[in-house]
């Protein structure tokens, strides 16, 4: 056990620069940037950290890890030392090495649907460990890694960052227990830099003006500034129509972005619900029709032949053929039953499902509970917001609340099945089941819209479709009209708005 106070300097180790040199050499080095910069939120900011280059300057490395040392000195014992994947990764192995911290990766993504650590190296139940980032902006980034440690029941009560940009961080991880301590803050780096007659006063206030209007609640989502919320009538907004391969840019969701990536490439904003009864039904219709689809949607619990090789065999198909695996679960119970549905029994979920879908009628814990679970997978959730069934009790102002439970969970929920657009946030991914190529319904209250009503008119993003594929005699031609239908809807909605 290392107390922190007690670690004292390797031998041929001297002490940090001060603070003053610090931030210069950061600014000199382009580590810090001011100036134009889109950031993958599709927000424009007038500074920009790229903490990366540290990796090229040795002793500025060897500076910068010490500072993080010596700000993490809190009195607090830790037992091991983790860097926040990729850019914190050296710097906490130069802690590591330098006071003889044991230290542990986390990885970015677990492969082969969660047989590989997601945690390596030595540790134990109990275990007190330091976590370590460049740039915390809302804290989501440390809280990922936190909750990788956590379902290892390693314990995190601090982090260390060398730049707190002030926008919200701190408080959320405060929130989570979690006490963060920074080197610097934008504050300061401003102040030192103003004071070096390195930036102009208009750069500093547009700087300061940025922050303090993008700041991050402790939900996570960016507090509007009064513009964005409509109160300056004068500033113009352009609406600018966006493709599939603009929102991919725009959202910060792996899932949401491999999904609209993927829309664009492929061509196709048709998802295929796969509602056969046995394994080799699923994998010969997955096999056959994957070319055509974003998405495979899945019921796993009516396949009567379930065996767990079925879902590897699946993952590979996809992988195959580029799409996600969304089993349509439907989860509707309490936060601490669905985080067991959602991981445990004989599906386990989890493991292989890229997305899953809940109904928001429970209140807020159900997709509490099951982020508990998929967040640290890098898994997606849908709520189901409208339904396309007759006489549904979906109604009123249902799917507003479903909406506001979404942006709550922003981390974790992509979007929603539904039957008509909820939002103009390009963030969101809209997905409508009950479509065929002429409208209708079947015996049990399904009702059926065309591909052009769903995309076009409602202004939804993905179709899902089932018999209308399933049950056609040739399941790939029958995909193949869906994937034309569906695509050339949403070409004509692009030149429409
Ligand atoms: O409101 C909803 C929500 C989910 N579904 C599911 O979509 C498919 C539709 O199948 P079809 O054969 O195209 O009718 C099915 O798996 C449902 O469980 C839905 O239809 N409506």
């Amino acid at each position: 056990m290392i107390d922190i106070e007690a670690a004292c300097l390797p031998v041929g180790m001297g002490s940090a620069t001060n603070l003053n040199d610090l931030v210069l050499k950061l600014f000199e080095i382009g580590a810090v940037k001011f100036g134009n910069f889109t950031l993958k939120s599709g927000i424009q900011s007038p500074v920009y950290f790229d903490l990366r280059v540290i990796i090229s300057y040795p002793d500025l490395m060897i500076d910068v890890s010490e500072h993080l040392y010596q700000a993490s000195k809190t009195g607090s014992t830790y037992q091991s030392v983790c860097g926040v994947p990729y850019t914190a990764l050296p710097l906490a192995t130069c802690i590591s090495t330098a006071h003889k911290f044991p230290m542990l990766i986390r990885r970015k993504e677990a492969k082969d649907y969660g047989t590989k650590k997601i945690i390596e190296g030595h540790y134990k139940p109990g275990d007190v460990c330091l976590v370590v980032e460049d740039v915390v902006t809302s804290g989501s980034s440390v809280l990922e890694t936190v909750l990788s440690l956590q379902q290892e029941e390693i314990n995190v009560t601090d982090a260390v960052v060398l730049v707190d940009r002030e926008q919200g961080g701190k408080d959320m991880l405060k929130t989570k227990g979690i006490k963060l301590h920074s080197v610097c803050t934008i504050t300061q780096i401003l102040e030192v830099l103003g004071n070096m007659g390195k930036l102009e006063q208009d750069v500093i206030n547009r700087t300061k003006q940025f922050i303090h209007d993008n700041r991050f609640n402790p939900n996570g989502n960016v507090k509007r500034s009064p513009e964005d919320e409509g109160g300056d009538r004068s500033i113009k907004r352009v609406k600018r129509v966006l493709t599939y391969g603009d929102r991919a840019k725009l959202c910060s969701h792996s899932v949401a972005k491999f999904l609209f990536t993927t829309m664009e490439d492929k061509q196709t904003n048709l998802a295929l619900s796969a509602d056969v009864t046995t394994g080799a039904e699923l994998l010969r219709l997955a096999d056959a029709v994957g070319p055509h689809i974003c998405i495979l949607k899945t019921h796993i619990d009516i396949i009567s032949d379930f065996k767990p090789d079925l879902v590897h065999d699946l993952s590979h198909l996809a992988e195959k053929h580029g799409f996600l695996i969304f089993e349509d679960r439907k989860f509707a119970d309490i936060g601490n039953t669905v985080k067991h549905q959602y991981s445990s029994g004989v599906y386990r979920i989890s493991d292989w499902s890229h997305i899953i879908n809940a109904h928001a009628l429970p209140g807020p814990g159900i997709v509490q509970g099951l982020k508990e679970v998929g967040l640290v997978k890098d898994r997606a959730c849908l709520l189901i917001a409208e339904m396309s069934s007759k006489g549904n009790l979906a109604t009123g102002d249902y799917a507003k609340a479903t909406l506001k439970m979404a942006e709550e969970h922003d981390d974790f929920v992509i979007g929603f099945i539904t039957q008509s657009k909820l939002s103009n946030d390009p963030n969101w991914v809209h997905i409508t089941p009950g479509v065929k190529l002429t409208r209708g319904k079947d015996s049990l209250g399904q009702q059926y819209l065309t591909p052009r009503e769903v995309i076009c008119d409602k202004e939804c993003d993905i179709i899902i479709v089932g018999r209308g594929i399933t049950e056609a005699e040739d399941s790939v031609v029958a995909a193949k009209a869906f994937q034309e239908a569906g695509y050339n809807a949403y070409l004509e909605r692009m030149q429409k708005t």
